[in-house]
């Protein structure tokens, strides 16, 4: 057939932090829209060999402050940089642990080159020294994210050119 119609229906898993949808998934792709309140933070994960993931990320409503770093380099500082809408796309290589902080309530979307799995996945917690930056703002964690490894390095302002060419 010349448009074949595909065999996937959206999964829309929620929780106290907002929702998580499965546009589209297979084992090689996944295209995802998560809803955030404010003052969720979801992160820092990534997935490890073989099931690496690289991350294309866009904000469609709203505002985060983005989170990255690299677990296996301890002389990386984790990057922030704040994004909204007016940024496009944004690549996340699959070697960096990523995470975002939910400025106002956001829509953020994702395509995943590499499938999602869930045993798989590291989570790291970095909450001590986002709620600082923050000035003490609390954050809204996953249960899974409070349990995350404790990452304790320090933050650093991503200049615009690191976010945009270095993150591969
Ligand atoms: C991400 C994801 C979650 N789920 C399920 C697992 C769980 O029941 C529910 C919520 O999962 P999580 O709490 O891991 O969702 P979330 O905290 O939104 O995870 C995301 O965080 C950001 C920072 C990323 O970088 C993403 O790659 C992804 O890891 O959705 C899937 O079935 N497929 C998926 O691809």
């Amino acid at each position: 057939m010349l448009f074949p119609r595909l065999e996937t229906a959206p999964i829309t898993l929620g929780d106290d932090r907002g929702k998580v949808e499965i546009l589209y998934e297979t084992d090689r792709v996944v295209l995802k829209r998560s809803s955030s309140s404010a003052g969720v933070f979801r992160g820092l994960h990534r997935q490890i060999a073989p099931h690496l993931q690289d991350k294309i990320i866009r904000v469609i409503s709203g505002r985060i402050i983005d989170f990255v770093t690299n677990p296996d380099d301890p002389e990386d500082p984790i990057w922030h940089s704040e994004i909204g809408p007016e940024d496009g796309w944004v690549h996340i290589a699959a070697k960096y642990a990523h995470g975002f902080y939910a400025l106002e309530d956001v829509v953020f979307e994702y395509f995943c080159e590499g499938g999602y799995m869930e045993s798989a996945e590291e989570s790291w917690y970095i909450a001590p020294q986002v709620t600082e930056m923050l000035g003490g703002r609390p954050l809204l964690l996953s249960d899974k994210d409070q349990h995350g490894t404790p990452l304790p390095r320090p933050l650093k302002q991503a200049p615009d050119h690191v976010r945009r060419k270095d993150a591969e």
